[in-house]
């Protein structure tokens, strides 16, 4: 594992992109380990406006999963949500978040947190040259995603660290079908997430009342 040089004049801010449709321990735990291993000042959760490669499926209005987000966050100091995505009109690229992100915040260096499975796609990105200039990249294993060899060779070691963190198997697609399903997601979640969805009944299969 590689650590990047760091500066200390300069602040170290992590950014957690993600649908969060709904956000999920596995979302939290994979920052928080981020967080601690490279001594981040905060974590900048991002929820999507349109996450164009998930245009097949339906997704959540962009108000309720950045709302879930900051309730999900709003315990942990260095945590906070920004709404740069979805305050963008168009789809979400990572390479503008970036952009707008650095504009913001002078003298930091940028850390995007993936899951493996996210890395993997990288090259299937907009401009996925120009976003390794803009962060150092942490990829954080997940069950069952493996990075495959050639994705492997084709990413530029020096802008990215993969990093072991704790293994919690839950997607946000397995949250949205146990609901639809009439199933638990207790603990999958934050408990205040299980009462927002609960609230907006959000992913209820048609005409349940
Ligand atoms: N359990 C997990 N462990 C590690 N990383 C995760 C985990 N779940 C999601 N991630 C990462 O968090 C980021 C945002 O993920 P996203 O919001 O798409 O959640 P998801 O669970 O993959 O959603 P969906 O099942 O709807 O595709 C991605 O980089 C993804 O790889
Ligand atoms: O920049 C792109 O073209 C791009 C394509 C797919 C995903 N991303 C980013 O990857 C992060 C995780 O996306 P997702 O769809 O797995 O929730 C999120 O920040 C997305 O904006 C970015």
């Amino acid at each position: 594992m590689t650590l990047p040089a760091g500066d200390a004049e300069r602040r170290r801010v992590g950014v957690m992109g993600g649908t969060f449709d709904p956000i999920h321990h596995g979302h939290l735990v994979a920052a928080s380990e981020v967080q601690g291993w490279f001594g981040l000042d905060e974590v900048i959760f991002v929820p999507t406006g349109q996450p164009w490669q998930k245009a097949e499926r339906a997704v959540s209005p962009a108000e309720h999963r950045y709302l879930m987000t900051v309730i999900a966050t709003a315990a942990n100091p260095r945590f906070r949500v920004s709404r740069v995505d979805i305050d963008r009109a168009g789809p979400t690229y990572t390479v503008d978040t970036l952009r707008d992100l650095k504009a913001e915040l002078p003298d930091t260096d940028l850390y995007f947190i993936t899951g493996a499975d996210a890395l993997t796609d990288i090259f299937s990105w907009r401009d996925a040259d120009d976003v390794f200039a803009l962060a150092h990249f942490v990829g954080c294993t997940r069950p069952g995603a493996e990075m495959d060899a050639e994705t492997l060779d084709k990413i530029p070691h020096e802008r990215v660290t993969m990093l072991e963190v704790p293994a919690l198997a839950i997607s946000s697609t397995e949250c949205r079908q146990r609901e639809t399903d009439g199933q638990p997601i207790w603990y999958l979640v934050p408990d205040g997430v299980v009462q927002y969805i609960h609230k907006h009944r959000l992913y209820r299969a048609t005409g349940d009342s």
